[in-house]
């Protein structure tokens, strides 16, 4: 091993030892977030293992094929459901649990109960499976206090109460992305360690991007400021160059294109669905948190996103999020509609 590489291995950071240096910060921690967290992780790298495999469905009988024992086995996103609620609730740190999947809060029995409650979208862009294209999980973390008996209250909060969100990201490479409310951080998988190690430190989104991101083909709906965004987007006034069109389907995915190079990403009302399509408690609160931690924006078309009080836990919301400048815009346009 040469210098500059023997120099990197004494600068590696885990996850773990990352949180451990933050939970150091903060005297009264009693250690429970970092343990929230480690099993989070575990998470994510159990979820990693499956999609990596999913390739092989037909022939290992993942994703609701048999197996070779001739048992059934479970969807990619059932079973990752399956893995976050198990690996939330042994944590013994967590006393409410909202998921995607499913319709009800799962409440945790007294016995093993601890003082978060945590929202979550435990695959994020299942329609992209079968494509072998990057999908994720995305989580947002609420506190309870201690001395209270925990109900549906503690998660039908604005999102700016969160203490903590992230995603995973399983692409080409497995990135999970955390903030604390200390700014954002990015961790990569080195599967022959099993570790995350820290790669991206500090994420800062660019003021102003030169992609943008959305459904065109939903255009025939969309009101009247989103019109006018995209189409300044594709033909700007001030002389600029056009921005670029960059669309995954998965949210992960295309926030963390976002985040990293710039530019907005949008999932807006339409005629059809007024309310847009993301969920607000596991989509829209996690992802503008991590957004404005790294100083972007997130916009509902009416007000900032972490400021909403969401009133069911499967609420959608739609979204403006990125770069600073590029949703400032965003929101002049619909301050004018206002006025008119
Ligand atoms: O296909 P559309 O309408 O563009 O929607 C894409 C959006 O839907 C989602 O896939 C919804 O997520 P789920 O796969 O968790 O249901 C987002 O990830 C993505 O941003
Ligand atoms: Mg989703
Ligand atoms: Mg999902």
């Amino acid at each position: 091993m040469d210098h500059a590489a023997e120099a990197n291995r004494t600068d590696l950071m885990t996850i773990t030892r990352f949180v451990l240096n933050e939970q150091s910060r903060h005297p009264e921690s009693r250690g429970d977030f970092t343990i929230l967290l480690s099993n989070i992780v575990l998470g994510c790298k159990f979820v990693c293992t499956a999609v990596n495999k999913a390739g092989l469905a037909k022939l290992i009988g993942l994703a609701g094929e048999t197996n070779v024992q001739g048992e059934e086995q479970k969807k990619l996103d059932v079973l990752s459901n399956d893995v976050f609620v198990k690996a939330l609730i042994s944590s013994g740190r967590t006393c409410i649990l909202v998921s995607e999947e499913d319709e009800q809060a799962t409440f945790v029995e007294p016995s093993k109960r601890g003082r978060y409650a945590v929202v979550f979208d435990p695959l994020d862009g299942s329609s992209n499976i079968d494509c072998g294209v990057s999908i994720g999980t995305i989580f947002g973390i609420y506190m309870v206090k201690d001395s209270i008996e925990p109900t549906l209250d503690e998660v039908l909060q604005p999102g700016k109460n969160m203490v903590a969100a992230g995603y995973c990201m399983y692409g080409s490479s497995c990135t999970f992305v955390l903030s604390t409310g200390a700014g954002v951080n990015g961790f990569t998988l080195d599967p022959s360690l099993g570790e995350f190690i820290l790669t991206h430190p500090d994420i800062k989104i660019p003021k102003k991007g030169k992609i943008y991101s959305v459904n065109e083909g939903n255009a025939k709906n969309w009101d009247g400021p989103t019109a006018k965004y995209v189409e300044r987007c594709k033909f700007p006034k001030d002389g600029s160059s056009p921005k670029s069109l960059r669309y995954i389907g998965s949210m992960v995915a295309d926030v963390h294109r976002t985040l990293l190079y710039g530019g907005i990403f949008l999932y807006p009302a339409d005629k059809k669905s007024p309310n847009g399509k993301l969920r607000v408690l596991y989509e829209v609160f996690p992802m503008s948190f991590l957004m404005e931690q790294a100083g972007g924006q997130a916009f509902t078309g009416k007000q900032r996103a972490l400021d909403l009080v969401p009133k069911d836990i499967h609420e959608r919301s739609p979204i403006f999020l990125g770069s600073y400048e590029d949703v400032e815009e965003v929101k002049a346009l619909y301050a004018a509609e206002d006025k008119k």
